[in-house]
């Protein structure tokens, strides 16, 4: 298994001053940047884009920058997020005509690749591409907006994405997005999650350090 990964997602962070919260956030502790991408189509609501991504990059983030895609189409705005700089694009397959092909485009241009499945959505797909994703992100909560309650019933999905990542042999991390706190990240990571997506349980708190140093201990007691 890969090791614990704490991506803060900037969309609960203070967009007037986003350069210096993803600084604080990794002065933190912080390991990946969650940057949520929303159309107004795909899910209801709007956020932010390739050039708020390379505003990032010159600035000068140097983290890992994982782009989660909740925008229809796919393969368009694929070639802006790879100039834009981002590590990670992960897509929600109904969200594309052609899941191999999106997947493809990602990797091609030298971005690591990933699908992600919504709470009622099946990994069914999965066994047709494992060989071309290095994350598989359940979402535990529906997208479109941050600070709502983690769904129990991704725990399940979880152990059920962790085994077939197991038995591909192959090092794909199993990502977990929505509603990740302090009190259940312990039960997540049990369950066979190892990067965890954290927006509002971070930025809403007064000191994100303390949060992701609470987080860790967490995650020591879950695989100690
Ligand atoms: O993709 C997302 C919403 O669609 C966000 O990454 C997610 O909701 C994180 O926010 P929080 O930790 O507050 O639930
Ligand atoms: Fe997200």
């Amino acid at each position: 298994m890969q090791p614990f990964v704490i991506a803060p997602s900037i969309l609960s962070a203070d967009f007037a001053r986003l350069g210096e919260e993803v600084d604080n956030v990794l002065a933190a502790g912080a390991d990946f940047v969650h940057f949520d991408v929303m159309d107004n189509h795909y899910v209801p609501n709007l956020t932010i884009g390739p050039m708020v991504c390379s505003a990032l990059r010159k600035y000068g983030v140097t983290a890992p920058i994982d782009a989660h895609l909740m925008v229809s189409p796919v393969d368009r705005i694929v070639g802006d997020f790879i100039e834009a700089g981002a590590t990670y694009i992960t897509f929600h397959p109904e969200a594309t005509q052609h899941i191999d092909r999106s997947l493809q485009l990602i990797r091609e241009g030298g971005c690591k690749s990933g699908l992600v499945f919504n709470p009622a959505t099946p990994l069914d797909v999965l066994k047709y591409v494992m060989d071309k994703v290095d994350m598989i992100l359940l979402m535990s909560v529906n997208p479109g907006f941050g600070g709502q309650k983690f769904i129990p019933g991704t725990l399940d999905k979880l152990r059920e994405a962790r085994a077939l990542i197991d038995a591909s042999g192959r090092d794909i991390r199993l990502e977990i997005d929505g509603g990740v706190n302090v009190n259940n990240i312990r039960e997540i990571a049990a369950a066979g999650a190892d990067t965890f997506v954290a927006g509002s349980a971070i930025f809403n708190a007064p000191n994100y350090q303390e949060v992701i140093e609470k987080m860790r201990s967490e995650l020591a007691l879950a695989r100690p």
